[in-house]
């Protein structure tokens, strides 16, 4: 069977899936493929008003997309086979740049790095004696990292550690290390987790903003069956907004933003 493009194999909104199946179903599918077009020029036409990525923003989209990730995972060079569609990529890296600038943070905490598309992003708005630490379990990504990141002025803002979030945010809270935004993009099931260690051992500096991708889970959390991941969204999701001492929204950019904020924080 031939392999479907990239914006096809990524997408993570499942009422687009349903409608691709229907494509192939029906035998009239004028109606449908303009529907599915006016969608995709949605998309299309926020990408093409939204300020340009940095090249370095670009370059690394560019080799996310095209590194040899299952050959890598195959000869066992990286912990688990690791996809370009994990990349929150283009407007939403946008999105969190404008966020870290709106607010004038001067720390940022990122779980789960990547290729180190958001941690960048971030660093772009920071002022230059501003931090981001960025953490992810896979070791083989810190050089990758690293290579990029160093191509661009704002790199030398960017920290590193590697091995597993829980241990990393439980490092930094015995460090008393506090951040203006943290980033939550690493393995959903445990999010919850990371949620309370991050509320409950001051890593949340005051007036700060927690930002948690992937709020939708490929719609998983609203959708049929679930895998751990989701499971694990859904969970979050649930006691979060249930949180009495916190305010929420969730924003549906790409796979859904949730930002969180202590409800003094938003009343001051
Ligand atoms: C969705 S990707 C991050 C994407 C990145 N923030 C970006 O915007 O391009 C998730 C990352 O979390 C990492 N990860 C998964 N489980 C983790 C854990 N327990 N601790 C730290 N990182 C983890 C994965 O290795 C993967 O690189």
């Amino acid at each position: 069977m031939a392999q479907q493009p990239a914006s096809r194999r990524y997408h993570r909104d499942p009422m687009v899936k349903k409608l691709w199946e229907l494509q192939g179903q029906l035998k009239d599918t004028k109606t449908l493929d303009e529907a599915l077009e006016l969608y995709s020029k949605r998309d299309k036409y926020c990408e093409d008003h939204t300020s340009p990525a940095s090249p370095v923003l670009q370059q690394i989209s560019q080799m996310t997309l095209t590194h040899p990730w299952s050959e890598l995972y195959a000869q066992g060079k990286t912990i688990w086979n690791l996809m370009p569609g994990m990349m929150s990529g283009f407007l939403e890296g946008q999105f969190l740049k404008f966020l870290v600038s709106m607010s004038n943070a001067k720390r940022v905490l990122e779980l789960g790095m990547y290729t180190g598309y958001s941690a960048l992003a971030c660093a772009e708005a920071l002022p230059v004696n501003g931090v981001v630490i960025t953490c992810d379990v896979d070791p083989y990504l810190e050089n990758l990292v690293k290579k990029y990141i160093s191509k661009s002025v704002h790199g030398r803002k960017i920290s590193i550690r590697i091995g597993p979030a829980l241990d990393t945010i439980n490092n930094l809270a015995n460090e008393k290390q506090s951040f203006d935004i943290i980033f939550l993009d690493a393995n959903k099931e445990q999010y919850w987790e990371y949620y309370q260690v991050i509320m409950d051992r001051g890593l949340l500096a005051q007036r700060g903003t927690i930002v948690v991708d992937n709020a939708f889970f490929q719609g998983q959390v609203y959708y049929e069956t679930r895998d751990e991941n989701g499971e694990g969204m859904k969970k979050f999701n649930e006691n979060v907004s249930r949180d009495p001492r916190v305010t929420t929204v969730l924003v549906p950019i790409r796979d859904g933003v949730r930002l969180i904020r202590r409800n003094e924080d938003m009343d001051a």
